[in-house]
């Protein structure tokens, strides 16, 4: 039975910087146990601000990033230079500074490459990359909408009622830019470990409602459950309609 957990920090500035260092802890152990490890990012201010936290960190040169996968959650489906992209983002604040296999960087194509702007067969060949099976990732990096989305996968969209496909197309997202690539929620689910990420008081009713039960139709990221773990961790503005009283970590 897989365990949800919530973590509560006085503020984003700390959140970043705590699951920066979570995630050097988690990677180092999981390529200790099994040689490698995988990761899924997320775009969105606290993910982009966690990758920014690691960079910074002395230690994230304990994880050997040679044997290190990266794959993305959702992206924005525009051209590769724009900096609406995740991956740019995530390149910029951490990806370009750190010594990882260019061949185990798994990004969603841009709206200005191999399959120009044809989101249909960008989403199809990232659900290739994800064939046979879609992995069980180590770690899932998601954050979430005030509305409730995650990855790209909003509110009573086609993406949200998605069984069978890993990976799908995206169209006229309430959330600018309207086009966008997203995991489902079946594939999200193949994580062994899941972190939602978020901070600020504009997330605070998506979060509380996920936590107390939510349908994943009306907030998606309530359908959001790793396999082994689960793990919210917030800031006081986005845990503030908690009903629950979660400890705030000192350190
Ligand atoms: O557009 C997106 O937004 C969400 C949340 O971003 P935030 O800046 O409001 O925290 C993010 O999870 C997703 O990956 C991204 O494409």
């Amino acid at each position: 039975m897989s365990k949800t957990e919530v973590v509560v920090y006085e503020n984003p500035d700390l959140l970043a910087a705590a699951a920066a260092a979570r995630l050097v802890t988690r990677i180092v152990d999981v390529q200790a146990a099994k040689g490698s490890a995988s990761v899924v990012l997320t775009g969105g201010g606290t993910g982009i601000a966690i990758l920014r936290e690691l960079r910074e960190s002395s230690a994230r040169d304990a994880i050997d990033w040679s044997r290190l996968d990266v794959y993305w959650g959702d992206e924005r489906f525009v051209p590769a230079d724009s900096d609406e992209r995740n991956e740019k983002q995530a390149r910029e604040a951490l990806l370009d500074h750190v010594p990882l296999d260019p061949k185990r960087v798994h990004a969603m194509a841009p709206s200005d490459g191999e399959f120009g702007d044809d989101v249909d067969a960008a989403a199809a060949a990232y659900a290739e990359i994800l064939t046979p099976d879609v992995p069980a990732f180590d770690i899932m990096l998601l954050g979430l909408g005030g509305e409730g989305h995650t990855a790209s996968i909003f509110p009573e969209s086609p993406a949200v009622f998605e069984k069978d496909r890993s990976v799908v197309a995206v169209r006229d997202c309430p959330k600018p830019p309207p086009t966008r690539i997203s995991l489902t929620l079946p594939a999200i689910r193949r994580a062994q470990d899941i972190w939602l990420v978020t901070g600020g008081e504009a997330k605070a009713d998506a979060v509380s409602q996920a936590l107390a039960g939510a349908g994943e139709v009306q907030i998606p990221v309530a359908g959001a459950r790793g396999s082994r773990r689960t793990l919210w961790l917030l800031d006081r503005g986005s845990a503030s309609k908690l009903t629950k009283v979660y400890q705030t970590p000192t350190a």
